[in-house]
């Protein structure tokens, strides 16, 4: 049984359903990626699991009991990361992780104990002592990450962490949750950041305008996209003094050739979909753009860059979306 469990959860703001029938499950140890753009619907998701709201409709099981019935029994199990939280200015790191650790009702040395050991694991250490007021967005977030796992919950919500962080803090946020989930945490992570998610989660969850339009594994999301058969490629050719002329003559080659479903033209460059056969392999769609190539160059036409790349998770999530997403 998934440690979480959501069925068909409903949120009515008077006339705007901000949640509409979602359900899903969530495993320990595994990270699943709550995708969606803003105003679908993620956080009033997360602010029913972190029982902080009520669902109109809908149930949430925690290690299998209702969390919407028992909140007080569910929230020692669970560590919640608002999208938008405070520091306080004249308090250092430690104190304010102590504080929490009491609000959480920690106490003695076991309080001591779980500080000192959220601290390590978050890098802390060196800013012990440091005003959480004078910290980096990056350094804040992981006070904020160390403050929701000082009651070692088995759950960690965390609304949308990496927004704002530079890409190093990003991996190293990426590294914590990796270790968190090996720790058998199971974490519920939400973004619009889709290439992120990727590269971090086990499953993921697309959410638009209240209602989930698919879920599943990362990989198993691709292919329900097609985005593993499908390539883009942009060719940049040397205009000489033939200028335009160039460029129209490779459109029309490229619109002749095999497994082009488009040709987008862009200043200085063209742009190429390729679509092929369901189930192809990475060497065939490398093949598939060699062949465009090889004709491009046959043709005499003067290619001096090329490149093509497979299309990811933000492909898959604007194809699942496509035309709902405002
Ligand atoms: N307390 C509230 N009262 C009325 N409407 C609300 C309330 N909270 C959220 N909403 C509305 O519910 C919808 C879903 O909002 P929600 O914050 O869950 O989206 P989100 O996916 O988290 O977006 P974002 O990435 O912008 O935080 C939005 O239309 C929002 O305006």
């Amino acid at each position: 049984m998934s440690l979480l469990q959501v069925k068909g959860l409903r949120r009515d703001y008077g006339a705007l359903r901000a949640v509409d029938d979602v359900s899903f499950e969530l495993a320990a140890g595994t990270i699943l990626g709550f995708i969606g753009p803003n105003g679908a619907g993620k956080s009033t998701t997360m602010r029913i699991i972190a029982t902080l709201d009520t669902p109109t409709a809908g149930e949430v099981l925690l290690d299998g009991k209702s969390l919407v019935d028992s909140p007080d029994l569910a929230r020692p199990l669970i560590g919640y990361m608002p999208d938008r939280y405070g520091t306080y200015d004249d308090i250092t790191v430690w104190e304010f992780l102590d504080f929490f650790a009491r609000a959480y009702g920690l106490k003695g040395a076991e309080r001591t104990r779980r500080v000192a050991s959220v601290m390590e694991f978050t890098g802390l250490v060196p800013l012990k002592d440091k005003l959480t007021s004078a910290l980096s967005k990056g350094m804040k977030q992981r006070v904020a990450l160390g403050r929701t796992l000082l009651h070692d919950p088995k759950l960690l919500i965390l609304d949308e962490p990496a927004d704002g962080l530079d890409p190093r803090a990003r991996i190293e946020l990426r590294e914590l949750l990796r270790a968190l989930a090996d720790q058998g945490k199971a974490v519920l992570i939400s973004s619009h950041i889709l290439t992120e998610l990727a590269e971090i989660c086990d499953t993921c969850a697309i959410i638009e305008q209240g209602r989930l339009l698919a879920t599943g594994k990362v990989a198993d999301l691709l292919a329900q996209s097609h985005a593993g058969e499908a390539a883009e490629l942009t060719i940049r050719l040397a205009p000489g003094a033939e200028g335009e002329t160039v460029y129209e003559r490779a459109e029309r080659l490229l619109l002749e050739q095999p497994r082009v479903a488009q040709v987008t033209r862009e200043p200085g460059l063209v742009r190429v979909r390729l679509e092929l056969e369901p189930g192809s392999t990475r060497v065939q769609v490398d093949e598939a753009a060699a062949r465009l190539l090889a004709a491009l160059v046959g043709a005499g036409l003067p290619v001096c860059a090329f490149s093509h790349r497979e299309l990811n998770l933000e492909d898959a999530f604007m194809t699942v979306t496509k035309g709902r997403v405002a």
